[in-house]
């Protein structure tokens, strides 16, 4: 379904009933940018972030690819509820774990990746919970690195994540949606509509999972296949909606 409408006002919506908001970061808090680290990010959104939590209760959550700790590198020290590594790290707003913290990946694979990395022309983002190719710059590189990930991925029983001009490689089992029932089954959570915001594939299972909790999903930009009810087009209109 292309041309989503918009959500319900989000003033009315939070007067309606308690509200639980599960924030995507690229593409959805912040535009995409040639390189990881060369995001803009507004030097008032980890502000206006907190505000809103507070606004919610604390029913506030970003979901996001990258390591929480490179989420603060960006955004300086968060006291909202966060999860990084697509799902596999989440952590509450007073900083306890939501179950394990995940690994990084044995040297000896990620010195492969590196190797094919260098000789075929990818970027190479080491995370401390697994490794992600980048072919922004040559979208022709995808074919080529989702053959690679594939197989080492079933050599090595690791998970395969695709998102916007990157493949990654991380440990089995989570994604945004485990991330958002781990979320909901904390006491201050509990019993709240969930809506999960996100532009990207991985935010797929956000969405699903936001569903199934009676919530439902708002997709950033344009996709034909998405669980989402609802769209906004851009980054700013997610922060304009928010009222950030
Ligand atoms: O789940 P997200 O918060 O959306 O994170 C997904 C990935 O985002 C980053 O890569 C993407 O954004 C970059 C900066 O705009 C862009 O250059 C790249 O092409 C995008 O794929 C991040 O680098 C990854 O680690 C995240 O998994």
């Amino acid at each position: 379904m292309a041309g989503r409408p918009n959500p319900p006002d989000f003033a009315e919506l939070r007067a309606d009933r308690a509200l639980a908001l599960f924030l995507d970061f690229d593409g959805t808090l912040v535009e995409l940018a040639p390189t990881p680290d060369s995001i803009h990010v507004p030097p008032s959104l980890a502000d206006s972030l907190h505000e809103l939590s507070d606004r919610l209760d604390g029913r506030l959550a970003l979901v996001s690819g990258r390591a929480i700790v490179d989420l603060e590198s960006h955004l300086g020290s968060l006291k909202l509820a966060v999860s990084g590594s697509h799902g596999g790290d989440c952590r509450s707003a007073a900083g306890d774990n939501l179950g394990r913290v995940p690994e990084g990946l044995p040297p000896e694979l990620l010195h492969k990746v590196r190797c094919f990395a260098g000789d075929h022309g990818f970027d190479l983002e080491d995370k401390p919970h697994g490794v992600a190719l980048h072919y922004r710059a040559n979208p022709s590189l995808e074919g080529r690195g989702l053959a690679f990930a594939r197989q080492l991925a079933g050599e090595n029983a690791l998970d395969v994540k695709r998102g916007k001009c990157v493949i990654e490689l991380v440990g089995k089992g989570a994604n945004k949606g485990s991330a958002l029932r781990a979320f909901m089954e904390a006491d201050s959570f509990a019993g709240a509509m969930p809506v999960f915001v996100g532009d990207d594939l991985t935010d797929e299972d956000g969405m699903r999972a936001a569903k199934q909790h009676g919530g439902f999903g708002v997709l950033v930009g344009e996709r034909e296949e998405s669980v989402a009810e609802y769209g906004l087009a851009t980054p700013a209109a997610v922060q304009h909606w928010l009222g950030l």
